[in-house]
């Protein structure tokens, strides 16, 4: 069977065909501009029951504007919204709610401090919920267990990991009333590949059920799994939409759709494996869920330049812990006994389920967070803790949230840049913005990212473009040791690809490389040394070459165990 029989056959549609089904909502020339920009183009979109409809676009491409305005956050400039036929407002979103819309944000919108059900009666429009808690204690457990969602309604929200927060995003969606259509926006980014398996059969649950499904996602191993239908998005406006059932659903075309001819030669090329041509070659595009869905084999690894005893010391050791205790917000041990060293050029990948003490374990590598056992040495000098120690002696941190924790409202890039990553000159008492503005622009880094404009505020950047700008950033201070959470989340699968070359790259300039990532495909193609974080401790490093992704899968499902 070759790949795209395999795609088109495990679908898992059964049922009536899908072009029959009723048209829940329906778009005509949708557009809406920001300023001069045109975020949506014109869009003609179609949401039928019992149907998975994918969006893709490469970042910037207006997947969010076009899913906001169905959400009702935004009123379109131009075009029409039907529901059922019939022309439908539906700003603000409450209006689309109340019509049957619902939406799962990548940033959850919870209240950490409350339980689940508290969560769940917080947004029922519904009064008197206190009465009702019983009645509603019911239905999370039942709609969780039709759903395989597995949610306890009394668990706290701040003890959940992220899996488990978007679960109950989605029981909390589904329990609104007379939802009809739900909107995923990037649903699989904060998930292990473990959890994208059983995401991907809720969605077909739900599509038997006959709801209307929008999947924002840039993995076409998703859309080719699951998805009816696919709409593509580039620079606001639609370039390909197609149907399973005209057989319209190819990995070529999608990506061709969303990233033009040029581009797709070097994905392509990048996907028959390992080759002649280096780095480039050899990192795959998107992640690759199925590898550990199928027990799969490990994917080819790029840096097969340090041959096969990976674990001979690389380079010196940059960074060391020894004996570390880390505890969490509320003083509960989070790792203990940890021993690490991250040695000169290498690339030390992280693997680990969601919650198992990754953040906190790069916060302390930053100095947000205080060792509270054991020793830390960064260049053989003991540091205790304070970013600006950290950042003196070479240390770089891209966290897990960039939209969070790295954006200033109001800020330009350029801004950005000169608080952290570029060091301009001053001049008179103030900055030499121009020279700034020079040296971001001449940045290898900028352009192999495609950085947007230096003057945009970082406020307005979509989701991927601000990952770019923080990755830049990192990339251009040039670090001595670079700790970097998750950095393809919610990236294009172009950009996925070149910041993946930047992080090897850097590697090979010397730089210690401790990388967070939940795609054990990554993990394996960049990593000199992997370790896991399972049960509190940090297992290994392990040489990617001596394990494979199954028995990574295992030890980060039962620890020490395993
Ligand atoms: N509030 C806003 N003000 C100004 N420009 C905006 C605003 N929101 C989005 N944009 C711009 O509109 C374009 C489309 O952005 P959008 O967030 O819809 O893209 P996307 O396809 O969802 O990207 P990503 O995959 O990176 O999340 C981008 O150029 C973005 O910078």
């Amino acid at each position: 069977m070759n790949d795209s029989e395999r795609d088109n056959s495990t679908a898992g549609r059964e049922g009536t065909a899908a072009s029959a089904a009723p048209c829940l909502l329906e778009t005509r020339g949708l557009t809406k501009r920001f300023g001069a920009l045109v975020a949506s183009r014109a869009i003609d979109l179609q949401v039928r029951a019992g149907e998975i409809h994918a969006i893709l676009g490469e970042n910037g491409a207006g997947k969010s504007t076009l899913m906001k305005m169905l959400y009702g956050v935004y009123v379109p400039d131009e075009g029409e919204l039907r529901m059922d036929g019939e022309l439908a407002v539906l700003h603000p979103p409450a209006k689309a709610r109340a019509r049957g819309i619902g939406m799962v944000f990548q940033d959850f919108r919870l209240v950490p401090a409350m339980t689940v059900l508290d969560n769940i009666a917080l947004s029922s429009s519904e009064g008197g919920w206190r009465m009702r808690r019983k009645a509603l204690h019911r239905r999370i457990l039942d709609v969780s267990a039709k759903y395989g969602l597995s949610v306890d309604p009394e668990a706290e929200v701040w003890q959940l990991d992220l899996g488990q927060r978007q679960r109950l995003e989605i029981v909390k969606v589904l329990l609104a009333h007379g939802t009809r259509i739900i909107i995923f926006d990037e649903p699989t980014s904060v998930l292990v590949p473990q959890e994208v398996v059983a995401f991907l059969e809720m969605l077909r649950r739900l599509r038997a059920d006959g709801y209307g499904i929008l999947l924002i996602t840039h993995k076409i191993d998703e859309v080719m799994a699951c998805a009816d239908r696919a709409t593509v998005l580039r620079s606001g406006a639609v370039t390909y939409a197609a149907t399973r059932e005209e057989g319209g659903l190819e990995r070529e075309s999608l990506i061709r759709a969303m990233m033009g001819d040029k581009e797709l030669r070097a994905v392509v090329k990048a996907r028959r494996g390992p080759g002649t041509e280096g780095v480039a070659a050899v990192i795959e595009a998107g992640a690759e869920a199925s590898d550990v869905a199928n027990g799969g084999e490990a994917p080819g690894r790029t840096r097969a330049d340090h041959g096969s005893a990976a674990l001979s010391p690389i380079g010196k050791t940059m960074l060391a812990v020894k004996g570390g205790l880390i505890r969490g917000n509320h003083g509960e041990v989070v790792l203990r006994e940890l021993e690490l060293e991250l040695p000169r050029g290498a690339i030390t990948g992280v693997a680990g389920i969601s919650g198992n003490g990754q953040r906190e374990l790069a916060e302390t590598l930053f100095g947000l967070r205080e060792l509270a056992g054991g020793t830390l040495t960064v260049g053989g000098r003991r540091l205790r803790g304070g970013v600006r120690a950290f950042m003196d002696a070479g240390v770089s941190f891209v966290s897990e949230d960039p939209l969070k924790e790295s954006v200033i409202p109001g800020f330009s890039i350029l801004e950005h840049m000169v608080l952290d990553g570029l060091a301009p000159q001053p001049k008179g008492t103030g900055i030499d913005w121009k020279a700034a503005r020079t040296e971001l622009d001449a940045s290898e880094a900028a352009a192999a990212l495609a950085l947007a404009s230096a003057e945009r505020r970082a406020d307005t950047l979509s989701g991927g473009n601000v990952q770019r700008m923080v990755l830049t950033r990192a990339l251009l201070r040039r670090p001595d040791i670079l700790i970097i959470s998750y950095p393809s989340r919610g990236l294009d699968i172009g950009t996925t690809r070149t910041i993946q070359q930047q992080l090897v790259a850097l590697a090979e300039q010397g730089t210690a490389v401790l990388l967070f990532s939940e795609d054990l495909g990554e993990l394996f193609k960049l990593s000199d040394r992997l370790v896991v974080l399972a049960g509190q401790r940090l297992l290994g490093p392990y040489a990617p070459e001596d394990t494979d992704v199954r028995q990574i899968g295992e030890r980060m499902l039962k620890g020490e165990s395993a």
